[in-house]
């Protein structure tokens, strides 16, 4: 058996509702996910802290962050895994560990897929099907199908990218409002990711959830998310809508003994520079005081790895931090 009780799953038996109380444009009204003040300590350690986001309902968003981040830790708060030290997390306006409720409509998919490698893909959907009231057969085995995953087939001699979608395809016919993915990209080939990534997205329009999934891959989450949330060091660094924060954000090259200068003018909110040339990724408009500075289109890896390399940047201005490489 390749699961640990962290791993399985989180529609709990006798707490879900049917679907129709949770029709597809119910879905997609107000905040799905709210943490507030959300920290946790283990004995010493705070691994996170302060974090304060939300996550509107219909959103594919993207939990981004270096190793050690708090990703997992927050992820766990989520699903009522781990209890906080400070603050709360509400889940479709429901805190998470007061009752059941809101964990009824959450989907939970681990790092260490909940997968038996003595069941055939047919044991283990009659598996979901038997822990699950909401269990949706007719779209586990639709998607299945359109995968061309054999029923079957042992979980061990599935490929890793096969497993993958069997563990999300359990995860999905669950129908929940929200589906919470801890690295589901991890460990696959570019084509194996390209394709959980597209099937996700594909159930994403038919079943109008709401899905939060950490990464460290983030190529292949431009075109796949469209919010973004990026911890660094156990704090949110930003969060927010991909498109407004790419719209918002530019990127700034131009020689470095000017930057002083150009910084002053600018809501700079991380510098670095590497010998003559100066980076700044600025957030807001303002003209750029010195014409042999560019502009760069920026993408969704320029931002975050802008973020990552500096963890006091935070998305609002705050005091410059020169870097020098
Ligand atoms: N059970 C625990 N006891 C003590 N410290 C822990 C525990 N779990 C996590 N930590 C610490 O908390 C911090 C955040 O860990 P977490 O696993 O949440 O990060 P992560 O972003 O998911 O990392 P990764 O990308 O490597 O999976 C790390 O410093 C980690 O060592």
């Amino acid at each position: 058996m390749r699961t640990s009780e962290d791993a399985v799953v989180v529609n709990m038996p006798g707490l879900g509702r049917s679907p129709e109380e949770h029709p597809a444009h119910a879905r997609r009204e107000g905040n799905a996910l709210e943490a507030t003040g959300l920290g946790k300590q283990y004995r010493r350690t705070w691994a996170l802290r302060e974090c304060s986001v939300a996550v509107p309902a219909g959103r594919v968003a993207a939990l981004v962050g270096p190793n050690g981040a708090g990703k997992t830790t927050f992820l766990h708060m989520i699903v009522g895994l781990l209890q906080p030290t400070r603050g709360s997390v509400r889940v479709f306006g429901t805190t998470v560990g007061r009752d059941g409720a809101a964990l009824s409509r959450i989907a939970f998919l681990a790092q260490e897929k909940p997968l038996y490698d003595g069941f055939t893909v047919a044991e283990m959907m009659r598996f979901g099907r038997v822990m699950n009231p909401n269990w949706d057969d007719d779209l586990a085995r639709g998607r299945l199908d359109e995968l061309r995953i054999p029923l079957d087939r042992r979980v061990a001699r599935l490929s890793g990218g096969q497993q993958t979608q069997v563990a999300l395809t359990l995860a999905i016919a669950k129908r929940p409002d929200l589906l919470v993915l801890d690295e589901p990209l991890a460990d696959l080939d570019p084509l194996a990711r390209h394709d959980v990534t597209s099937s996700l997205m594909a159930a994403v329009a038919e079943t109008g959830m709401t899905v939060l999934l950490s990464s460290h891959v983030v190529p292949d989450l431009e075109g796949t998310c469209d919010w973004l949330v990026v911890l660094n060091g156990g704090r949110v660094q930003v969060s927010g809508d991909i498109d407004d924060l790419l719209s918002e954000h530019r990127l700034l090259t131009g020689p470095a003994d000017s930057a002083e200068a150009v910084a002053a003018q600018l809501p700079v909110v991380a510098r670095s520079s590497t010998g003559r040339q100066a980076t700044m990724l600025v957030r807001g408009a303002g003209a750029v005081p010195d014409q042999r500075w560019t502009e760069r289109p920026l993408s969704l890896e320029d931002l975050v790895l802008t973020y990552l390399r500096d963890p006091d940047a935070a998305a609002l201005p705050r005091p410059n931090i020169v870097r020098a490489n």
